[in-house]
Parts: structure tokens; sequence; C-alpha cells
């Protein structure tokens, strides 16, 4: 049994696999930079018994961290709970993919994940994009198997956050379709913003990717990322699973040598 953690700046999520590579389970956290080892591992252990999964059984761990001081926690729960020394994802292990950027070093762990991936999932020579709608939402770009770039905008969830904040008048509003853009309160006003304008931003981005190196599989992740998919005119294949089956695979490659 295989436990795996994507840190992500929001969420900490928790994956179970059994060693055929299932997913058996998994359950998200909120990123607190308060959060122990003792209280994830409660976490993980009560859900565990819910689902009749016993975790005495995890003889493997890897984490992909974009949050430093919790990459920590986890290493921690890896060495006190399991007495396992976790494989770390980052860009000096084994990969199946060459770098054609500046400083691979410097790559989101979760981007790797997505990339090794996306990189399993299509035959050597094809092109593929995927795009994580996080906190940040990603653009990952594979030709063959050669990681070419990317680009990064605030999340759906940021910007409406900022509105939010930044602002002494205006609420926060819930993601949501909204039929007409032009809105008739302020509440629609944000929505019909929101939601129109973030279909208009990842097309765009497609749209100048396509112009750059032509046609693409397109894989898509993230929370909000299901609802966004379907309005954007490309054929998509939606996998809330992508970073999870990612690090796993990552894992897989490493794990004789840690
Ligand atoms: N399972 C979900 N269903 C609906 N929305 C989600 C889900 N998970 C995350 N989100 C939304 O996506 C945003 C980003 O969350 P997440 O993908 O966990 O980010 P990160 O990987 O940066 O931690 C959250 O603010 C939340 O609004
Ligand atoms: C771009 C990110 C903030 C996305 O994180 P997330 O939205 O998953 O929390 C993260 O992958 C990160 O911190 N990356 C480092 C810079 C880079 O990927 O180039
Ligand atoms: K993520």
């Amino acid at each position: 049994m295989i436990l795996i953690f994507d840190i992500g700046n929001t969420h900490i999520v928790t994956g179970v696999f059994d060693n055929s590579g299932k997913l058996l389970l998994n359950f998200r956290v909120a990123s607190s930079e308060n959060l122990t080892e003792d209280q994830i591992f409660s976490y993980l252990k009560n859900i565990a018994d819910f689902n009749n999964i016993s975790i005495k059984s995890v003889n493997g761990i890897a984490i992909s961290s974009v949050v430093p001081n919790l990459t920590t926690i986890l290493f921690f729960l890896s060495r006190k709970y399991f007495n396992i020394n976790p494989i770390i994802v980052n860009s000096s292990l084994n990969l199946p993919i060459q770098f054609d950027v500046d400083n691979p070093a410097e790559l989101g762990a979760d981007r790797l994940a997505n990339i090794v991936r996306a990189h399993n999932l299509y035959p050597e020579n094809s092109k593929s994009v995927v795009i994580d709608f996080g906190t940040a939402t990603t653009f990952d770009i594979l030709q063959g198997n050669c990681y070419i770039g990317g680009s990064i905008l605030p999340g759906i969830d940021l910007s409406i956050r900022a509105l939010f904040k930044n602002t002494a008048k205006l609420p926060k509003v819930r993601f949501h379709r909204i039929n007409s853009v032009i809105g008739k309160n302020t509440i629609e006003h944000i929505n019909a913003g929101i939601y129109y304008g973030s279909i208009g931003q990842i097309k765009e981005i497609l749209r100048k990717i396509e112009e750059e190196i032509g046609n693409f599989n397109l894989i898509t992740t993230g929370g909000l990322g299901k609802i966004i998919s379907k309005e954007l005119n490309h054929k998509f294949e939606y996998m809330p699973d992508l970073t999870l089956n990612g690090i796993l695979d990552i894992y897989n490659i490493n794990k004789s040598s840690d």
C-alpha cells in the first residue's frame, strides 16, 4: 500500500493506493501552516478506518509539495508513524521527461507530477497540454517526452477572494455559471465577470498555444476545472486524480533507489 501526499497552497490531498496502483481513498484538508504530523495522521487513520482500510500495510510514501513548511510536517509523519523515508518529488529524481526550460528545479512539484502522468497517458510523439485549476491556474506543455514550458495565472477562487479582500463593498461570491454577462446587481456583476473572464483567459491562452505548437491533447485537473473545461470548445479529458497518479508514477520509477 502506497501513501501519496499532494501539498498545494489551498489543500493537502492524501491518496492511499493499493500495490496494483488503484486509488483506494483520497481526502483533502486545508493547507494550514499550523497543522502537525499528529493531526494529519489522525485524519488519515479515521478516514481509513471508516473505509475499512488498514494503513498498517503502508510500505511506501511519496510527497509532492509546493509549500516548503508543510513538506517537513509530512516528512515527520512518514518517519514517526510508518518509519519510512518518503520520496520527495523534485526535478533531480529519475523522470521520463527532458526539460527545455531555463531551470527545471524551480518548477512546482505538482506540475512535475502532472506532466509525468500526461506523458505516461499519451504516446511518445504527441503533444499535450495540462491545465491545473488550483490556487494558481497552471498550463504545462509537453512535446513528446520534452517539457517545453507553460504559464501561470491567478486561480479562479483567488481572483474572487482578491475582489472581496481589496474592496470595501464587494461580497465574496460562489463561482457558478450565469447565463447573461449583463448582471443586474453586484453579485451578478461579479459572477458574470469571473465566469466569462475566466473562460476567456483560458481560451485565449489555449489559442496562443495552438498558434505556437499546433494540435495537442488537453488534460484538465483541479477543483473548478470540470466546469470550465466544458466551455473551452476543445476536446479534453478531465482527470481529478491526475496529480496523485503522477506522484505515484514518479514513486514507482524511483522507489528502488531510495
Ligand atoms: N473537490 C472540489 N470541488 C469543488 N471545488 C474545489 C474542489 N477542490 C478544490 N476546489 C476549489 O479549487 C480551489 C483550489 O483548490 P485546490 O485544487 O485544492 O488547490 P491547491 O492544489 O492549490 O491546494 C479551491 O479554492 C476550491 O474553491
Ligand atoms: C504555480 C504553483 C503556485 C501552483 O500551486 P497550486 O496552485 O497547486 O497550489 C506551484 O506549482 C509553485 O509554487 N510553483 C513554483 C514555480 C513554478 O512552477 O515555476
Ligand atoms: K495542485
